[in-house]
């Protein structure tokens, strides 16, 4: 299986047919909320049909019943992962997975993630305008946690939580790190970034990538050299 995940953070058809035609293999690619209120649910349909793997990333929050009812919805476009606020907590993250197994295909359901602390998120913010006192960690470890009491397959972090989550729910426990940057010093909105060679070295399970590819000189290549480097 792929370990790089590509966010095809685009706004059109086009944009996402004119990026998917470089590759000849089934790639691992993030629909997100960008291109999911742009072309709707269909485009999840027409990806899939392509053959590549989703990660539909539509961070579920809201009460459990809806949350459920949501993720039961979720289930039936055949996706490989989908996933959810762990701030929503432990009642809404078990609604969730029931949602997902009553709407589940073939009795296979999608594997469900949490996000705990989001990779834009820096500790001065989760202090202070959050409300969350301490490290960024202790809080991302709690939120670990939770989520795998609630039977979630992992979570989203950054790369620096990444060994201390396995270390505490376990190595089958997926980690999958957005905030990926090709050299540490480039950040924009990101706060807690850093490099696919990194994250290789912290274990990560997956890593998310979206503008260090797709505003690429050459997607497909920086792809391939990003892949090499999790190998
Ligand atoms: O904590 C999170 C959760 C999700 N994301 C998503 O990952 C990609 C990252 O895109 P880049 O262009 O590589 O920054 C994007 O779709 C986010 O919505 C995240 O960055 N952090």
């Amino acid at each position: 299986m792929n370990k790089t995940i590509v966010a095809l953070d685009f706004s059109t058809k086009d944009e996402v047919l004119d990026f998917l035609k470089q590759f000849d293999e089934p790639i691992y690619v993030k629909i997100g909320m960008e291109l999911t209120y742009a072309c709707g649910l269909d485009i999840v349909k027409e990806v899939k049909e392509m053959g590549h793997h989703i990660f539909l990333d539509l961070k579920l929050h809201d009460i459990p019943n809806t949350v459920k009812g949501g993720m039961k919805n979720l289930a039936k476009l055949g996706v490989e992962i989908v996933n959810l606020h762990c701030a929503g907590g432990i009642a809404m993250m078990k609604a969730a997975i029931e949602g997902l197994e009553e709407g589940s295909v073939g009795g296979k359901r999608p594997l469900c993630i949490g996000v705990t602390q989001l990779t834009s998120t820096s500790k001065e913010a989760m202090n202070d305008e959050l409300g969350i006192p301490g490290e960024v960690i202790d809080c991302v470890k709690l939120y670990a946690k939770n989520a795998k009491t609630a039977g979630l397959d992992g979570v989203v972090c950054s790369v620096h939580e990444a060994k201390a989550i396995h270390e505490v729910c376990g190595p089958d426990f997926l980690t999958v790190t957005p905030g990926i940057r090709l050299a540490d010093d480039s950040k924009d909105d990101q706060k807690r970034v850093a490099t696919p060679a990194f994250a290789k070295e912290e274990g990560c399970d997956h890593i998310v990538v979206g503008r260090s590819i797709t505003k690429s000189a050459n997607p497909k290549e920086t792809y391939y050299q990003i892949e090499e480097m999790m190998k």
